[in-house]
């Protein structure tokens, strides 16, 4: 009796708030209810994988075919197979507790996965002709709003199915939630590329190490790893804008760190610079079959502009560039990942079970089933004007690229985002601490 949650205890989304400030968004607290809606005998469970791979999703399937047998005795659960489109277009597998007992072994996922194939309407007929009332689902930002538009669909219909959303992304894009899992395991994997990147890098003369990693829209797995290496000397995200030529640009800094120590480690997240990368080539945009932005090679394309400024300065050099993405995306979660796998399929089972729909996530620490249009209206970003930035550009020394009007444009869109109230803003830190800030350019 001392496990279950109290049905109307909730986790709030901000925990730290202003003294007068209003109560603010709360959540219900995830956990495993006294009362559930659905008798156990009668769950027709399913679980698909949708998006590119990420650490740990092989976990999250193992933790949801095992905890709904050895939690619930449910053991009707099938696997949907490559991604959305299998819902209409392949056949639905069987899924015991001793068929997935060694899957959290091996990286990728065992029922595959794809983009694009989202069509709502064949989805939820098929999961009305199949008699299934529980669909679990795992994936990134677009994922969860096709999971939305499920659930949408499927209380339009009127029918008694739960849609659980399992939040995955390597990039921790999601809002709301703390993070992804499969985070750390990427931070983890990057430091290998990152330390590869400095062994070439301080083995020649004025020797570049370049290193790509995740991130099209969020510099998180970037700037995490940098922080975690202390090798690096530049990490370049897509939150914060950097340019190459003139007084505080990418090539001063080079010249200087060069001249200083012989070497030096940039990282760079895939999604950063690519406004500058499209204005030197043109290129028409791509889409991916999910209506995902096609990214041009931020990594190939630095490498080539830094040769070129070094020759024309008449600076031997060498760079090395190494792109790690899919060593690092297709490996079995680490320890910690996995018991958050663990986790967070036991809380999606838990609700499911309780008869909600929601996505599941770490909120402030705490375990919550979060509204699908909360985790879908935004994207978790890096925010440069945070002391997490900040704690950066000062063990790297890095030029922050911004000016103060930057700097103070951007606090300004945060503080109305959170609607936070205006600050003294002549106070003595605030000036000391964007001083501080902007002393690294
Ligand atoms: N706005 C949307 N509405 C419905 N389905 C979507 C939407 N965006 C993406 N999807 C579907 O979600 C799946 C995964 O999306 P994708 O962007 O490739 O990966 P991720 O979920 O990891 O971000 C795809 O099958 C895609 O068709
Ligand atoms: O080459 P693919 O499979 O399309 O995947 C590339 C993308 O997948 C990711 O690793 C993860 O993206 P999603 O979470 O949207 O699936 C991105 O960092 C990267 O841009
Ligand atoms: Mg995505």
């Amino acid at each position: 009796r001392q496990y279950f949650v109290n049905a109307d205890d909730t986790v709030p989304e901000k925990v730290v708030v202003q003294k007068n400030s209003p109560r603010g968004v709360h959540f219900r607290r995830a956990g495993p209810r006294q009362r559930v809606y659905f008798e156990p005998e009668d769950v027709k469970a399913c679980i698909v994988t949708c998006g590119g791979l990420c650490p740990g999703l092989n976990t999250v399937i193992r933790e949801l075919v095992c905890g709904l047998s050895h939690m619930y005795n449910v053991n009707d659960v099938f696997g949907i197979q490559n991604g959305y489109k299998g819902f209409y277009s392949s056949n639905y597998l069987p899924m015991t507790p001793k068929s997935v007992n060694d899957i959290h072994k091996r990286g990728g996922t065992v029922l595959g996965s794809s983009r694009g194939g989202h069509d709502t309407h064949k989805i939820v007929d098929n999961i009305q002709d199949r008699g299934i009332n529980q669909v679990y689902i795992i994936g990134g930002d677009g994922t969860q709003k096709g999971a939305y538009e499920i659930f949408k669909e499927i209380r339009r219909r009127g029918l008694k199915v739960a849609v659980a959303g399992i939040p995955k992304t390597i990039d921790n894009d999601i809002a709301v939630i703390d993070k992804s899992f499969g985070f750390d395991t990427a931070v983890e994997e990057a430091q290998r590329a990152i330390d590869a990147a400095h062994v070439e890098a301080s083995s020649a003369e004025n020797g570049i190490g370049l290193v790509k990693l995740m991130g099209r829209y969020s510099g998180f797995i970037a700037m995490y790893a940098t922080l975690a290496s202390r090798d690096v000397d530049c990490c370049l995200i897509p939150e914060s804008p950097f340019y190459l030529e003139g007084e505080g640009g990418l090539f001063e800094y080079i010249e200087r760190r060069l001249k200083e120590n012989n070497h030096m480690v940039i990282v760079v997240a895939e999604g950063a610079g690519q406004d500058l990368i499209a204005k030197s080539i043109p290129v028409a945009d791509q889409l991916d079959a999910s209506g995902n932005k096609l990214l041009l090679d931020v990594g190939l394309w630095l490498t080539h502009k830094i040769k070129d400024h070094c020759k024309s300065k008449k600076m031997e050099m060498t760079i090395k560039y190494i792109d790690p993405t899919y060593m690092i995306r297709a490996i079995p979660s680490n320890a910690s990942d996995n018991v958050y796998c663990t986790l967070l399929a036991h809380s999606a089972i838990h609700g499911a079970m309780a008869g909600y729909s929601f996505t599941v996530g770490m909120v402030n620490g705490r375990h919550a089933y979060i509204p699908f249009h909360r985790v879908t209206s935004t994207r978790n970003k890096v925010k440069i004007t945070d002391r997490m930035w900040a704690r950066l550009l000062s063990s790297t020394n890095q030029p922050s690229f911004l000016s103060k009007e930057d700097i103070m444009e951007a606090r300004e869109a945060e503080r109305l985002a959170n609607r936070l109230p205006v600050p003294a803003s002549s106070s003595e830190h605030t000036k000391k601490h964007s001083a501080s800030v902007l002393s690294n350019g």
